[in-house]
């Protein structure tokens, strides 16, 4: 898989001191990232003084990627203390990254929480943990995270996903593959936009999964004005019941994501921003430390108000009881 760089867009000095400056005086009210009411508000109000660049580098992702790197916001490794060893005793570890995190997430649209993952909180810790190695979720380390559509099984999940790295010093790369660059024949892309079978709620939601109303079958493609979208997580898609020429054309999309699948491999600082509707992403496997010296992310989830990718038929899907909370809407 090629190590590509993705399209980057370089924060001046200048929106940079803007950005960090808002995030620790928004900290030092509070006192903790806990993303209170009061806090989401003072983002809000806050997000709207932010200048000019900020808002641009903010802009839409622009090309066939489907994504790209916002650089240049500092990380302080020794003020940020260990690798928390799991999201729950994650606390207020790099806090001010939680505050960076929803301002840029605010100014691309509504960040996201959702009651059942991380005790809904907007910003979450991606960090490997002890016993969940072998997940198909963040937590996990020694194998390969598959390309998924983040939230999948939820008609209300995020239209960007950011990603911020806090540390990474095995270059362990995060792998994106953009819908807009995979070549399937119309036959393909015809019964792939059909509704033939479920995306069923991932490890990470324990209630979701216990949900008893029937899984609603989704489109795994989907065409838009402005190109295809796509909606897939194959770890979590029961594809044993699919008919044979469903299963077949699956698997060649599955085949050309992994043909234009790239390996991006951030740098502290680097916030990566994924168009959830264009690209799927995912994680290659690696050794996990645990002596607090290990990768560490952050991720917050966003909205975008009025965007039409989707198929209107999601609206009537239940999204198995769980329910997405929306900072400031
Ligand atoms: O660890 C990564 O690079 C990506 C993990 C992931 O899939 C996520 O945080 O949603
Ligand atoms: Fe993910």
């Amino acid at each position: 898989m090629p190590t590509e760089a993705a399209p980057l867009r370089q924060l001046d000095p200048h929106t940079v001191d803007e950005l960090t400056h808002t995030a620790r005086k928004i900290l030092t009210h509070f006192g903790s990232s806990a993303a209170r009411p009061e806090l989401l508000r003072r983002v809000a109000e806050s997000a709207t003084r932010l200048g000019e660049a900020i808002r641009h580098h903010c802009r839409p992702v622009d090309t066939d990627d489907g994504l790209f790197v916002l650089r240049g916001l500092p990380v302080d490794d020794d003020g940020n203390g260990p690798t928390p060893a799991g999201w729950a005793t994650a606390g207020d570890s790099a806090a001010e990254w939680d505050v960076i995190l929803l301002l840029l997430a605010t100014a691309m649209g509504h960040p996201i929480a959702w009651e059942g993952q991380q005790e809904g909180r907007f910003v979450h810790n991606i960090v490997p943990a002890p016993g969940h190695e072998e997940e198909q979720t963040g937590a996990s380390s020694t194998v390969l995270l598959s390309p998924h559509t983040e939230d999948a099984f939820h008609p209300g999940r995020a239209h960007l996903l950011l990603l911020a790295c806090m540390r990474n010093h095995d270059a362990v790369a995060t792998t994106a593959a953009s819908v807009r660059k995979v070549r399937l024949d119309a036959d393909d892309v015809a019964l792939l936009s059909r509704p033939v079978l479920p995306i069923l709620p991932d490890d990470a939601y324990a209630e979701a999964r216990s949900f008893a109303g029937e899984p609603p079958r989704v489109s795994v493609l989907w065409q838009t004005e402005s190109g295809p979208t796509l909606r897939y997580d194959p770890a979590y898609t029961p594809l044993d019941r699919a008919p044979a020429d469903y299963r077949a054309a699956y698997d060649r999309l599955t085949a050309e994501l992994e043909r234009v699948s790239v390996a991006v491999v951030l740098e502290p600082g680097d916030v990566l921003v994924v168009d959830n509707d264009q690209v799927v992403h995912g994680r290659v496997p690696f050794e996990p430390r645990y002596d607090g010296t290990d990768r560490w992310l952050k991720r917050a989830s966003v909205r975008v108000p009025g965007r039409r990718s989707r198929p209107l038929s999601e609206a009537d899907e239940h999204g198995y009881g769980q329910a997405a909370l929306v900072a400031h809407p």
